[in-house]
């Protein structure tokens, strides 16, 4: 009889999953996902199961992953879940591989908490409904941090007094498993690519960049936490700190208050002052909607340059995520004056969302993320029989 693998990818208002047969490379048979936790909840089949989406009751992630179960037990036809793999966002500093979640696991990574509070408390929950439902199943965490593990020390540290790096303040990078995904998927899709210097543009709610040499991230634009780098749905991106010492100071904000603008206030949703959503700003007039694209790829152009930099050129760009494999007109704007990286837009192939979009010597590739498939291949090689 054959046995199943789960993957769960918890995020702040929405749970996706997605269900394998085990295989020492697992076949996806269904994938999708709740989306619209704290607003009005619904249910979807991208793949595998009854079209259109379905109003549910959710109220929280644990619940949300509940309606998963539901709709995914006929699917399983009496099959075993033997693993259940998890994203989860932060790791911490030792974590570089997959990991069984057992109790001292979960508490430790509990302590991270904090540096990721749109994502951490969810990714665990999850975990802890799916040891409910599947309590002799192998529960596996993969980290978005641990394909950064190995940056070179400049991009690992930042500039205050040492003994804080001691203390785990330093530069993490996030969408780990998204950059994985992607850079061996370009490498099997461009082999003459291989060994070369990419820069991969995440672009979804969350948003990074990572630089990639011979398969290795060398920089990502999220550090500490997730909310460095680039402006994102409803986080700041990079911030002068002088502003979060005048904000707690001045104005007697409270680090409470702080958390809530930084994370949920700020971004697309805070500079427009209309929308979180990139697809409803690329659809308003209003002059807020615009200024928040307008930024969004002006960091995002400025970003690239710095990644050119610390790699010393570039081979190949990537785009990823649901703005970076959806919307053309935001590739467009951001690759129309990298001309001097080598980069020609190609408007016709990126219009019609093409796998290649520029025609100069560097070329642009536009490649859908699959952090699922990374999670479920970490699982069935933890379920494989020791050789
Ligand atoms: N056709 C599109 N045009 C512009 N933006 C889009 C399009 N489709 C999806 N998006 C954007 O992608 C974002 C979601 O990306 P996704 O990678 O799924 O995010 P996450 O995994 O962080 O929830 C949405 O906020 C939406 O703004
Ligand atoms: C780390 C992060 O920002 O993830 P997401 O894009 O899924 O929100
Ligand atoms: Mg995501």
């Amino acid at each position: 009889m054959g046995q199943r693998i789960l993957t769960v990818n918890a995020g702040s208002s929405s749970v996706k999953f997605a269900l394998y047969k085990t295989a020492e490379t697992p076949e996806c048979i269904a994938r999708g996902q709740v989306q619209g936790i704290g607003s009005t909840p619904s249910f979807q089949f991208k793949s595998g199961g009854p079209k259109g989406s379905e109003p549910i009751d959710a109220t929280d992630q644990g619940r949300a992953l509940e309606v998963i179960l539901d709709k995914i037990t006929p699917l399983l036809d009496g099959q075993e879940v033997a693993g259940v793999g998890h994203r989860i966002v932060h790791g911490g500093p030792l974590r570089a591989t997959p990991t069984e979640l057992t109790d001292e696991v979960m508490a430790d990574l509990a302590t991270f908490n904090p540096l990721a509070p749109l994502h951490q408390p969810h990714n665990l929950s999850a975990v802890a409904a799916a040891q409910r439902a599947f309590p002799y199943a192998l529960q596996i965490g993969c980290f978005d941090t641990a394909f950064h593990r190995n940056h070179p020390w400049e991009n690992d540290i930042y500039a205050i007094p040492r003994k804080f790096y001691q203390q785990g303040i330093k530069r993490y990078g996030f969408h780990g498993l998204s950059y994985d995904y992607v850079s061996h998927q370009l490498i099997r899709e461009r082999p003459d690519l291989h060994g070369k210097r990419i820069i991969i543009c995440h672009l979804g709610s969350g948003a990074s960049i990572c630089a990639v040499n011979g398969g290795h991230s060398i920089s990502s634009s999220m550090g500490f936490s997730p909310l460095d780098g680039i402006p994102m749905s409803t986080r700041s991106g990079h911030l002068d700190p002088g502003i979060l010492l005048y904000l707690l100071e001045t104005e007697g904000m409270t680090p409470q208050e702080l958390t809530h603008m930084l994370y949920y206030e700020s971004g697309l949703l805070g500079l427009s002052g209309i929308s979180h959503d990139m697809q409803v700003l690329e659809a308003s007039d209003a002059q807020g909607a615009k200024d928040a694209v307008e930024y969004f790829v002006y960091r995002v152009r400025r970003e690239i340059g710095a990644m050119a930099a610390t790699l010393s050129g570039i081979d190949a760009l990537v785009f990823c995520g649901g703005i970076g494999e959806n919307s053309p007109n935001i590739r467009q704007q951001i690759i129309e004056r990298l001309g001097f990286l080598g980069i020609l837009p190609d408007a016709e192939a990126n219009a019609q969302n093409a796998r290649e979009i520029a025609k100069g010597p560097t070329p642009v590739f536009v490649l859908p993320t699959d952090e699922e498939q990374v999670i479920a291949d970490a699982v069935a090689k933890a379920l494989a029989p020791a050789h």
